[in-house]
């Protein structure tokens, strides 16, 4: 936790804050002396001016205190609440720049919890520590010296009652802190099951699944009020045993301090200063073992933000890197003996892929489910890294070029469509910040996306959260026309085409085919239609992550069994496609 404080913290301000916080112990220590001589001086003796001018400095000395306080809370507050902002910030930007092999060993729940309720535990431990934890040990050893000027024999009481304290305060800290650490983990896991509940609502509701996924969210909910109730059962024992101690010791003060009071060894003004610095004494214990409690459930969440930060990218820009690409030249996409593994698996997600395609050319992946498709072209903007081979871009590896400059020459559609909140000309946006209309009308046409979107309101017509205000194929129209508006030597549509019927489909690649800048560019697409691949240059057969077919659509519907089973089962035997 203290060195996300110490990369975070402004440390003049946190100088100010402790500063004014001294002002205002000194302050809160030196007011009960002043009580205890306008009762010895000004009410014993009944001298009124005396009572007037002590009672001005009482005053005086309250608005220094308050005011220190009122500082102290300030500088304190801002610092945390900029800690907060500044770790928040970090964390989003970590995790949007993170490798995919990186990201999928976190998962989504815990990023956001982590975000969340771990940076708020940071932030209010460090605005109780720049207060309370700076202030209890000064209050503490100032309150004991001065009620020890004010009585010796006094004093006694506390060799008793710290010690309860003190065992009272580990007892519970004992049984707190481990249960503070799994509310943590319990939150995480609610998290989670909310956060499925919410994207799959609809699955829930068309598998009647309503009940089950409740009675998942109440299992989790009803664990984490149980420990939480455990706590908080616990932490509560803390208020009656400070209240008893007090007590007693008040009790005790009295009792004594009336002895000395009648063998006229102590002057009552001091009974009373002595009785504010004891409450002043396990007040500030109590704050400081409370404290205590706080800093191992922050270090807890430290730790969470700090595993997160820590996280090294398996994808890694060089050190030296190529030049951009040459743009002038025709583009050349090659793999050459490419294997790839996901992190921790035994098997090859993909083994010996060899291709190699050229501007204008298209090239289409297709295979059963889990045969390696979306694997194959992800490796392309290098979302991953592979094991053996090169994959290389106009000859040069694509890992000796930036991830920026490659990223700027691959223009992506994922095999989930994935729209941002906003309208379709933001959506657009990301493709080409700088589109004109023309442009946009132009891709959303090539996409097969104007007329809805013309229909529904145009360019500034809102998309709604993950755009579930448009059907499926309509979301996929929209993220390939963002894809297209990007100006790229490489295109990729993973899948991007499925949710499209027949016409649409066979209407956007017509469209692809004629449009000027795609033919000078290579596309990449996966797909599991037969009809979706057969125009392509060269068509890739996956099967287990190896490659069983690659060739036009017409050899390897002459040669390839694979690639005539998955023809036989999408179009009869003598259509036109297999002449
Ligand atoms: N993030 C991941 N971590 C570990 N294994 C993965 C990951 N993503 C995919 N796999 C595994 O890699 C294999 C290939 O998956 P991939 O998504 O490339 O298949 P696909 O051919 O695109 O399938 P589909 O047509 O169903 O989309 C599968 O066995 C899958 O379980």
């Amino acid at each position: 936790m203290f060195k996300l404080a110490k990369k975070n913290l402004q440390w003049w301000a946190v100088i100010l804050a402790v500063a004014f916080l001294i002002v205002q112990v000194s302050a809160d220590l030196y007011l009960p002396t002043v009580t205890s001589d306008i009762i010895n001086k000004g009410v014993a003796q009944q001298d009124i001016p005396y009572i007037w001018h002590t009672g001005a400095k009482m005053l005086l000395v309250a608005f220094i205190g308050v005011t220190g306080a009122a500082v102290n809370v300030y500088f304190a507050s801002t610092q945390s609440q900029k800690l907060g902002k500044k770790l928040r910030f970090q964390l989003f930007d970590k995790i949007t720049n993170l490798s995919n092999r990186e990201f999928d060993s976190m998962g989504n729940a815990t990023m956001i919890t982590r975000t969340t309720n771990d940076v708020t535990q940071i932030q209010n431990v460090m605005q109780t520590m720049l207060r309370m934890m700076i202030m209890s040990p000064i209050m503490l050893v100032g309150a004991g010296i001065m009620a020890y000027t004010k009585d010796h024999t006094l004093t006694i009481v506390f060799a008793v009652a710290l010690p309860i304290l003190a065992i009272a305060v580990i007892g519970i800290m004992y049984f707190a802190v481990p249960l503070f650490k799994s509310l943590q983990k319990k939150t995480d896991r609610i998290n989670l099951v909310f956060q499925e509940g919410l994207t799959g609502v609809r699955v829930i509701r068309a598998f009647n699944q309503d009940a089950y996924e409740q009675n998942r969210f109440d299992g989790a909910n009803a664990d984490m009020m149980k420990t939480a109730r455990r706590v908080f059962i616990i932490t509560s024992f803390m208020f009656p045993i400070m209240t008893f101690v007090l007590s007693a010791v008040n009790i005790a003060i009295v009792w004594y301090g009336a002895h000395l009071i009648g063998a006229q060894s102590m002057e009552v003004g001091n009974l009373v200063a002595f009785m504010t610095y004891a409450t002043q004494i396990l007040m500030s214990f109590m704050q400081l073992s409370m404290v205590f409690v706080f800093i191992p459930r922050a270090q807890a969440s430290a730790v969470r933000i700090n595993e997160v930060l820590a996280l090294e990218n398996s994808v890694v820009d060089p050190t030296e890197p190529k030049d951009k690409l040459i743009v002038d030249a025709p583009t050349k996409l090659q793999f050459d003996h490419v294997d790839f593994r996901y992190a921790g698996a035994e098997q090859l997600a993909l083994q010996d892929i060899n291709f190699t395609a050229t501007a204008g050319q298209t090239v289409a992946i297709i295979g059963g489910t889990g045969s390696g498709k979306s694997t194959l072209v992800n490796l392309i903007p290098r979302l991953y890294d592979i094991e053996k081979g090169e994959i290389k871009l106009n000859g040069q590896d694509i890992r000796e070029l930036t991830q920026k400059d490659l990223h700027n020459d691959i223009s992506i559609t994922q095999q989930k469509a994935v729209l941002f909140t906003g309208t379709v000309r933001s959506n657009l946006q990301y493709g080409k910040p700088d589109a004109t209309d023309d442009e946009m009308w132009h891709a959303l046409e090539l996409a097969q996306a104007g007329e809805f979107i013309r229909e529904q309101g145009g360019l500034d017509l809102r998309v709604e959260q993950n755009g579930d205000n448009f059907s499926g194929g309509q979301r996929q129209r929209l993220a390939i026309a963002r894809t297209l508006i990007k100006p790229a030597p490489v295109y990729i549509f993973d899948d991007s085409f499925s949710a499209l019927d027949f016409k649409t489909d066979a209407n956007l690649r017509a469209n692809l085919k004629q449009d000027a800048a795609m033919q000078q560019a290579i596309t990449v697409l996966v797909a599991q239609r037969i009809s979706t691949v057969a125009d392509a240059d060269i068509i890739m057969v996956l099967e287990e992550g190896r490659v069983v077919g690659q060739g036009t659509h017409k050899e390897l519907a002459a040669n390839n069994a694979t690639y005539q089973e998955i023809i036989d089962t999408q179009i009869k035997k003598g259509s036109d496609l297999d002449a």
